[in-house]
């Protein structure tokens, strides 16, 4: 079976990674993750990126890069992860209800989502 991908955007600013708390659903609540979602089937990893973080944060990213790697998301889904640079901005977020920007010793202080978490090494060395 093919797994539908599910991309994230690792937001890197001034040495800091933005992390953003869920609101739904319910299982999920309070848990971190990255802005994104899933790649509709006519579009490019990267325009659903750039799609995703405009709905969600009200801002546009640059994807400068994608990490290695695709963590499973239950049986049907995969996340991969790219890394994103933003203009200076204000976000305006729609679908979090708290965002953190988090230094590299920071990155274990909150709650990832499990499919986040492997990819929270190449996050740190990118942030040192
Ligand atoms: N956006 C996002 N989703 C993640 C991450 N890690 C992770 O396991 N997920 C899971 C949660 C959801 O099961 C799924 C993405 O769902 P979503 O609700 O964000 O995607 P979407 O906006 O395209 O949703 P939909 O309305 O099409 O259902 O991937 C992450 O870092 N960012």
């Amino acid at each position: 079976m093919v797994r539908r991908v599910v991309v994230g955007a690792a937001v890197l600013r001034e040495g800091r990674l933005l992390a953003c708390r869920r609101t739904t659903p319910v299982a999920v609540a309070g848990r971190w993750e990255l802005p994104g979602g899933k790649v509709e089937p006519d579009e490019t990893p990267d325009a659903a990126l750039v799609r995703e973080v405009a709905e969600e944060l009200g801002v546009d990213v640059v994807v400068t890069g994608w990490l290695d790697g695709a963590s499973p998301i239950a049986d049907t889904h995969e996340l991969r992860v790219a890394t994103c640079t933003v203009a200076g901005w204000t976000p305006y977020p729609t679908e979090h209800d708290r965002l953190r920007w988090l230094r590299a010793d920071e990155l274990d202080d909150v709650d990832w989502l499990e499919p986040d978490r492997p990819f929270l090494a190449q996050l740190t060395e990118r942030l040192r």
